[in-house]
């Protein structure tokens, strides 16, 4: 394979429950215990990582063969984030958003309990907690920083309001953002639970993303902006069916969180990569970010995803530092610490000096057109708009 040249990088969607070592599944099962569909950790690997290309409920179907070993055990759970930690790490991510459900990690507060399990003393809130707690002792030991989001599940509408709740409640500690994970075919019109609670979320400006256009359709990603008013897209790939829609949102500088090697495997994209949507994104200078999604099922690495499309969409070190940009921009951190990230990124990219001069000769005219956000994250707007020829960034404001 291609080396990829890029030294930090910015991941924005991947599943924490789908980022856990077979190594640490297998023990923990042996200590709690429990029991898993085989034996030993190759035939563990063998059952859980995905090959062929296969469908999205193949796909889903495969945390079945390992979650109840990990749902209901403080330390476990705990643990599982810690180490969520030391991968990113390994692989040169500088920030990530790992996303999870609260409620399957628990055994108590949760109707029905997922997995199987007997009834326990540890609530989405408790699981909350003990996330936090690996992911703070895991950037504390490994520097990467990393934020969570909580998933709303689509055939779990009654959670949702949980969930919305658990982000209000974890704001300043760990949580940046709602999600709603799962099978797409569901709609969300007809489920209230999930639009009341992203109703709830826009209310107490909880950021939003949500999974969209990755098997669904171009509608799902249209309900996703305007009923569920998603400020980034999970996958999208099939907004490109709906031109009129792909063209606004590539007007409103949406951010779309493209996981190549996932969209392969889960049937979501052409499995000819040659023919993946990401392409057209690509030359249209989009703002999206590339992500692992779910790299035990798949196998995989953030690099993998970087050598996929090295490979096979002729990405450039170039395309991979807008990406990244464009991906620090679109996180759902505070303004002063996403400045510090792109700050940090520009230094590591070497385009520090001519940051500094954009920002220099364009401040001015931003504190006259009284610019949104303009105390905040100014430099990385500006950036965008006058190096990068992209539109500003949809999380930083609009100029007038
Ligand atoms: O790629 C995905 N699409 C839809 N749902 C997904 C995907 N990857 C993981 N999930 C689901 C399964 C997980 O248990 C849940 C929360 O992380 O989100």
């Amino acid at each position: 394979m291609i080396p990829v040249l890029l030294s930090l990088q910015i991941e924005l969607h991947v599943h924490l429950d789908g980022a856990i070592r077979i190594k640490t599944i297998v023990e923990v099962a042996k200590r709690r215990g429990i029991t898993l569909p085989v034996n030993g950790e190759d035939e563990m690997r063998d059952l859980v990582i995905m090959h062929e290309p296969a469908t999205l409920t193949e796909f889903l179907g495969k945390f079945n063969h390992y979650m109840h070993a990990i749902a209901g055990d403080r330390e476990a759970i705990k643990r599982i984030a810690y180490e969520f930690v030391q991968t990113k790490a390994e692989e040169g991510v500088l920030y990530v958003e790992a996303r999870y459900s609260p409620h399957l990690l628990a055994n108590k507060g949760v109707d029905p309990l997922p997995w199987d399990q007997k009834p326990g003393d540890i609530t989405p809130d408790d699981v909350v907690d003990l996330v936090n707690q690996g992911f703070k002792e895991g950037e504390k030991a490994f520097k990467t920083k990393v934020r969570s989001i909580l998933c709303c599940l689509r055939h779990k509408p009654n959670w949702s309001m949980d969930v919305v709740e658990l982000c209000k409640k974890y704001r300043k500690d760990g949580v940046v953002a709602i999600d709603l994970a799962g099978d797409e075919s569901m709609n969300c019109e007809s489920y209230p639970g999930h639009k009341r609670a992203f109703e709830e979320a826009v209310r107490s400006e909880v950021h939003r993303t949500v999974h969209a256009g990755e098997v669904g359709s171009a509608n799902v990603v249209k309900e996703a902006v305007e009923v569920l008013k998603a400020e980034r897209i999970g996958h999208g790939y099939h907004t490109l069916e709906d031109q009129t829609l792909y063209k606004r949102l590539l007007q409103q500088n949406m951010h779309f969180e493209m996981c190549p090697v996932s969209s392969r495997l889960t049937g979501a994209s052409d499995p000819d990569f040659t023919k993946h949507p990401l392409i057209t994104f690509k030359k249209d200078k989009a703002n999206y970010s590339l992500n692992t999604d779910d790299p035990t099922i798949f196998n995989s690495t953030l690099n993998s995803d970087y050598q996929v499309v090295q490979k096979y969409m002729d990405f450039t070190e170039e395309e991979f530092k807008r990406l990244n940009i464009n991906a620090a921009k679109s996180c759902f951190l505070p303004a002063k610490e996403k400045e510090e990230l792109l700050e940090q990124l520009y230094e590591a990219y070497g385009m520090m000096e001519k940051y500094q001069n954009t920002c220099a000769s364009v401040r001015p005219l931003l504190e006259k057109t009284n610019f949104p956000h303009s105390a905040g994250i100014c430099k990385g707007s500006v950036f965008s708009i006058s190096l990068l020829g992209t539109q500003q960034h949809a999380m930083g404001g609009r100029p007038p």
